[in-house]
């Protein structure tokens, strides 16, 4: 972004362009929320955000749901420092609490080649849950490997490595409030 406000914040002279707006990030959240509170009303859903990526996502998706439900965590790691994911997925911190007869939701940030979300559902599935569904902000269908069924999906994204809004390169710019492309130059530059 060649812009004033680029010059002001280092963190925007690495994004080539804006993808998402934060307005219309917030309408499609609120959206889901809705959608998600209509369908699971009397069924108490589990959220299962996926760290560390979803925490935005999942932050903004709670406040706009609007019946009981109740939130645990997973964090999952198959990506390193680069913009590839290393086929392997790792389990850095598993729930709190069993899933057995719950009815669960993964809240995800994006869906790339789908192997981290395809060792979620099926780990997740072999606990037993009443239910399993994913919500899943970005979905960047183009580079998918295994099928992986998405039953709500904020956005679908062209094959760029994006950024903002949880969404990290080697770990930065996860707290831009907009979905951004990262600039090639910053690619080759690697992590800040
Ligand atoms: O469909 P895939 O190709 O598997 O990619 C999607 C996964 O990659 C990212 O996680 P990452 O490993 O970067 O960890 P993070 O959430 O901590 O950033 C993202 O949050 C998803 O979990
Ligand atoms: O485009 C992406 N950006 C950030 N993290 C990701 N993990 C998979 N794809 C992406």
């Amino acid at each position: 972004m060649r812009s004033l406000e680029a010059e002001a914040s280092p963190l925007l002279g690495d994004i080539e362009s804006v993808l998402l707006e934060e307005a219309r990030i917030r309408q499609r959240v609120q959206e889901l929320g809705h959608q998600i509170s209509h369908e699971y009303k009397d069924l108490d859903p589990l959220f299962v955000g996926i760290l560390k990526g979803a925490v935005l996502f999942l932050s903004d998706l709670l406040r706009a749901v609007s019946i009981p439900s109740t939130v645990d965590f997973m964090a999952i790691s198959s990506y390193g420092a680069g913009t590839k994911s290393s086929g392997v997925v790792r389990i850095l911190k598993d729930l709190d609490h069993p899933i057995a007869d719950r009815h669960v939701i993964i809240v995800e940030d994006i869906v790339d080649t789908g192997l981290t979300l395809r060792y979620l559902l099926d780990n997740l599935q072999s606990r037993k849950p009443a239910s399993l569904r994913v919500c899943v902000l970005l979905d960047k269908s183009e580079q998918r490997q295994l099928p992986v069924h998405l039953d709500y999906v904020g956005f679908s994204i062209p094959n760029r490595f994006v950024v903002g809004y949880g969404l990290d390169y080697a770990e930065h710019y996860r707290n831009l409030p907009f979905i951004g492309i990262l600039s090639p130059e910053a690619v080759q530059r690697g992590s800040r």
